[in-house]
């Protein structure tokens, strides 16, 4: 038996763009509870941010050009009429030759249009002695700086992070429009396989690692993952466990028996659950040759190589890409890889992509990736590794001291 439909790194990423559609479903829910979501709305501001001009100091509002020519040896002076609440609305407008006192964040009394710092003037029993001159609006936040009404704040496809949720609560918006979050099913497959709780195990055995990799991996992108415990090497209970699970799931995974041995069924067990089935049996790429993509119906299968590094790596690079297009995440500028110089030489085969696990380690302001050397079965490999760098298809490896694109596992 041969691999067949096998791809590049390219077209298999090109593939996912184009095969794997996103979800539609969109709900609306309360803001604190939106972190890493996917926003299915465009954000607009229906208030501008601030919505009164404030001093970003603790000093005194004044009026620029009246401090114009002051200096250490030669002050200029303002009366002190009064001091800004804040909280409050800062209702006395400022007359020719007055200041008046203003905490950091208070709003700007009318007529005044800068702030000198207090360390730059000196209240001496109501006068302002003033030691720097300031221009026009220095120290001042202006009404709209920060967020002006009617922009678009945020664009739909956004993944929601920390600052994201600071600025929708800044013009009070408390719901927010989501898409669905995603549930990711996954199942184990192999006879040796036991569900790592077993305390000991019989030799032979081996406890089910994949299931903590790939439903963690799920997690941390913001998906909830559901594991299905572990099928042997029967076809018909590991078609049955497959099916049922794929009813509930927006995403199967499905782990071991991608090869072309004789009981590697996961090709047979995707190609049941529906059109248009397998897109790919085997990837140019190393470790992860023998992975599965395929779709039944509009659910994305993937069969991950059995090996558990191989594994990680394989979910990482393309289930991570298949779940952010079925999120709705439209990546914007994205930073997925860095560049790191290589402490060793590396070979590797043309015509196809390596991902070698490295440690990284920083020398004198540069980073340096070191390989980690072991077989894709080993999952302390992955453990001792900070990141894999990535030798594309038309290259016949690399060389000690190269830049080459690393993608952080951290
Ligand atoms: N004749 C060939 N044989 C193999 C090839 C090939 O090109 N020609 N490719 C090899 C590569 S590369 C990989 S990777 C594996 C992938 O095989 P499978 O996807 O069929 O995986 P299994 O045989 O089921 O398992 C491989 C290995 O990993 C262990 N494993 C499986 N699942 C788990 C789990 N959940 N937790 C921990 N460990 C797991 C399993 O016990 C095996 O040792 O195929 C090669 N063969
Ligand atoms: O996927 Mo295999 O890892 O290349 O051993």
């Amino acid at each position: 038996m041969q691999f067949f439909k096998v791809k590049t790194v390219e077209e298999t990423f090109a593939l996912i763009e184009d095969i794997v559609q996103s979800i539609k479903v969109v709900e609306e829910i309360p803001l604190d509870q939106s972190l890493h979501r996917i926003l299915a709305e465009d954000i607009i501001a229906t208030e501008s941010v601030p919505s009164f001009p404030r001093s970003t100091v603790d000093g005194y509002a004044v009026k620029a050009k009246e401090t114009f020519g002051s200096s250490e040896t030669m002050p200029g002076f303002l009366n002190v009429v009064g001091s800004v609440k804040m909280g409050e609305e800062a209702t006395t407008p400022l007359s020719h030759g007055e200041a008046i006192y203003i905490p950091t964040g208070g709003m700007m009394p009318p007529n005044s249009d800068s702030v000198i710092m207090i360390e730059h003037c000196e209240d001496l029993s109501g006068l302002l002695n003033t030691y720097k001159q300031v221009a026009p609006g220095e120290n001042v936040i202006q009404i709209g700086e920060d967020v002006k009404e009617g922009d678009v704040l945020i664009t739909k496809g956004t993944k929601l992070r920390p600052q994201e949720l600071g600025a929708i609560a800044a013009i009070g918006k408390t719901q927010v429009a989501v898409f669905k979050q995603l549930t990711i099913g996954y199942l184990s497959s192999g006879d040796e396989i036991v569900p790592y709780e077993t305390e000991q195990i019989q030799i032979g055995q081996v406890r089910d690692i994949n299931a903590l990799t790939i439903t963690s991996l799920v997690q941390e992108w913001g998906a909830k993952a559901i594991y299905a415990g572990i099928v042997s090497d029967d076809y018909t209970e590991y078609q049955q466990r497959a099916e049922e699970l794929f009813k509930e799931v927006d995403c199967l995974v499905l782990s071991g028996g991608s090869s072309v041995g004789a009981k590697d069924y996961t090709t047979q067990v995707i190609e049941s659950l529906g059109e248009p089935g397998v897109y790919i049996h085997g990837i140019s790429i190393k470790p992860g040759k023998p992975t599965i993509l395929a779709m039944a119906g509009d659910k994305p299968v993937i069969g991950l190589p059995g090996h558990p590094a191989s594994a990680m790596i394989i979910f990482s690079l393309f289930g991570g890409e298949i779940i952010k297009k079925l999120s709705g995440e439209i990546s914007g500028n994205r930073l997925d890889r860095v560049q790191v110089r290589l402490t060793k030489n590396i070979h590797s085969s043309m015509g196809r992509t390596d991902y070698i696990r490295v440690k990284l380690i920083e020398q004198e302001g540069e980073w340096w990736a070191e390989p980690i050397i072991g077989k894709s079965g080993l999952i302390s490999t992955l453990v001792q590794s900070d990141a894999v760098v990535e030798i594309k298809s038309e290259f016949e490896g690399a060389r000690q001291g190269d830049f080459v694109p690393a993608i952080l596992l951290r």
